[in-house]
């Protein structure tokens, strides 16, 4: 299918104008013609490119598990032997029992040459399905400390999934020459069952806008040197879960016909550093929240599929993107 000449079928120049002309070069053609002409094999250029993905997307099946290995962190390295094995469908554990063998779609090696590059490679198309109006979620899930953040977030100069996903749909919106995509995003947290958006301080950040603009944020320094900005936003960073909205509208020029869709990228909390030395209070039902949510949603994707949907705030949220006319990418790290 990908390698067929898309402009098979298209009919040919005589047939898409009046019957009584007859073109043999496209150059005599009239503008407004030719205009019509070129707007016709777009579309059907659009609408093959549409078949090949939706036919790749069938074959693969419409959830796909990534693997990617964290590499030995500097701390770590006199403490930790090489146990993982990596090939590219494939990892086995040596363990003390025996080797374990795990199958994934890809499995993204442990050094450095496993890029965030090559991880976006492997989202790419269902980028791509996400504009064409369908549901996508990619998921980035494993123990606390395995490289969840660093996958989707990213750090400085190596940006993570979220970014350059952005980056390649804003892409997709400047080569479409058949229909206008317009992105917004939205951001929030599930933080003990309850639902905080990152993006909603709107009141609060003008406010801070017009103090900086009229120079009113005065620096202070304390007695022991430290230098502070008096009146400066502090949000708390808590162990939660992390959700990014992708919302894409694309309008087709031809016929004005609308396609919504909803691409979320998810951060989940890992709960294992909450939760262990006997943790009580606050820190443990933080743990025991993510925990519960964590495990919700792997019975909700199974429970979606015979029709039944258990209640959690995180499974809630994503429950039209994991259903049936959506796509799921679970980037699982360790
Ligand atoms: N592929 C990688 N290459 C280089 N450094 C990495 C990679 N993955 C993770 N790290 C580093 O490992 C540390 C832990 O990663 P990160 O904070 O992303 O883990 P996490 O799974 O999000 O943890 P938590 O569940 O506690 O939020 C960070 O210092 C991060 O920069």
């Amino acid at each position: 299918m990908m390698g067929s000449n898309p402009l098979d079928g298209i009919p040919p120049n005589s047939e898409m104008s009046d019957s009584s002309d007859v073109y043999t070069d496209v150059n005599v053609v009239p503008e407004h013609e030719n205009v019509e002409l070129k707007k016709k094999k777009n579309k059907l250029l659009e609408e093959k490119r549409r078949e090949a993905l939706n036919n790749s997307t069938n074959l693969k099946g419409s959830i796909r598990v990534f693997c990617r290995v964290r590499p030995i962190l500097q701390a770590n390295k006199m403490k930790v032997r090489d146990l993982v094995e990596i090939e590219l469908g494939k990892m086995v554990i040596r363990l003390s029992g025996g080797p374990k063998e795990f199958g994934f779609d890809k499995v993204f090696p442990q050094d450095q040459e496993a890029a965030q590059g090559d991880v976006l490679t492997e989202v790419e198309p269902i980028l791509r399905y996400a504009v064409d109006g369908h549901n996508v979620c990619v998921l980035a899930y494993g123990q606390t400390g395995t490289g969840k953040t660093f996958t989707m977030d990213g750090i400085n100069y190596q940006p993570g999934i979220v970014l350059r996903a952005l980056e390649k749909l804003f892409y997709f919106a400047s080569i479409d020459k058949t229909s206008t995509l317009t992105i917004s995003i939205s951001m929030l947290e599930v933080y003990m069952g309850n639902l905080r958006d990152l993006l909603a301080t709107k009141p609060v950040r003008e406010m801070h806008e017009t103090a900086i603009r009229c120079g009113n944020l005065n620096n202070k320094t304390d007695q022991k040197g430290f230098i502070e900005i008096e009146g400066l936003l502090e949000v708390q960073i808590l162990e939660s879960h992390c959700l990014t909205r992708i919302s894409t509208v694309r309008q087709c020029d031809h016929d004005g016909e609308v396609e919504v869709s909803k691409l979320w990228m998810v951060d989940l909390g890992g709960s294992e550093r909450l939760l262990k030395n006997g943790a009580t209070g606050q820190t443990l039902d933080e743990g025991r929240a993510i925990t519960l949510s964590v495990s919700t949603l792997g019975d909700v994707i199974g429970a979606l599929r015979r029709k039944k949907c258990r209640n959690s705030k995180l499974t809630q949220i994503l429950k039209d993107s994991l259903g049936h006319d959506s796509e799921g990418l679970d980037a699982r790290s360790c």
